[in-house]
């Protein structure tokens, strides 16, 4: 059984409308191109290039305008969406980092908050975004395929990424905001395909595009080979995913269910 799916990228600002313009687009020609599920970065909705509007003052709820955004486009092009958002939280100041899940009837499907922030390379993403609970391995299955669910920095975290493969999944979602500097595209492309390759997954990797961040939107298949890539600039790039290509992998490279270790919260 095969699902063909897209990553999609461009560079998100503190303007809204510029931001779902360039999500419109994109949806639209990926699901022209037969995509069932399109992969958008983290933080598509609004980002903080400048400091002229806080992401408290910026955050939405899960039922407000950008998510009917999402729902009306996921619709409109009968397509599944994953997309990054900024959510307004209790905590006055703070909020949550998190990607949401809609299916091609605009029904949320489920939502994930991302857990470990990224305080690192001098920033501290913590200041003003609390972290999600530790709760269930977020997941969700499409077409017979399921798939696990991580932002970002996550990405750094093997232990992550394996525990939604113990939990089933098929192939992990990554939408991302991976900023730019030395050895950055090292880092983003070595540990997309160690993760692939330590858990016989696909990763779909999504990721905002220059001056911030790095573009390079990539689908890696469960063997460790870059089966597509977005290259620097805003744009697309497609792959066809592959449940016989995971049964083959996962025989030869047996190490899934050959492990010795559980993951624990710590
Ligand atoms: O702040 C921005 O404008 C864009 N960045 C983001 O939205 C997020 C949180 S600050 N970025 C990361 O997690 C980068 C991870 C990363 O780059 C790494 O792990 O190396």
């Amino acid at each position: 059984m095969s699902l063909p799916v897209a990553v999609a990228q461009f560079a998100a600002l503190a303007d809204k409308r510029h931001n779902r313009a360039a999500i419109t687009g994109l949806v639209a020609s990926a699901a022209a191109g037969g995509a069932r599920l399109v992969v958008l970065p983290e933080n598509s909705m609004w980002s903080h290039p400048d400091t002229s509007v806080d992401p408290f003052t910026a955050s939405e709820n899960l039922d407000g305008e950008f998510t009917a955004f999402l729902a009306d486009l996921a619709r409109e092009h009968t397509v599944w969406l994953v997309c990054g958002m900024t959510e307004r939280t209790e905590a006055l100041g703070k909020v949550h980092n998190t990607l949401v899940v809609f299916d091609d009837t605009g029904k949320l499907v489920t939502r994930y908050r991302k857990v470990h922030l990224y305080d690192a390379f001098g920033y501290h993403e913590s200041d003003f975004v609390a972290p999600g609970p530790i709760s269930e391995p977020a997941t969700f299955e499409l077409d017979g395929f399921r798939f696990g669910i991580l932002t970002c920095y996550e990405l750094r975290f093997p232990e992550s990424a394996r525990r939604l493969a113990v939990a089933g999944a098929d192939a992990l979602v990554l939408p991302a905001a991976w900023v730019a500097g030395p050895m950055k595209e090292d880092h983003w492309i070595t540990l997309l395909r160690a993760r692939a390759i330590e858990n016989t997954v696909y990763m779909i990797a999504a990721d905002q595009t220059g001056p911030t961040c790095i573009g390079q939107s990539t689908v890696i298949d469960p063997g460790g080979v870059i089966v597509t890539g977005a290259g620097p600039a805003p744009g697309r790039a497609e792959a066809l995913l592959d449940l016989d290509r995971i049964a083959a992998v996962r025989e030869t490279t047996p190490s899934l269910s050959q492990r010795r270790f559980e993951v624990v919260a710590r």
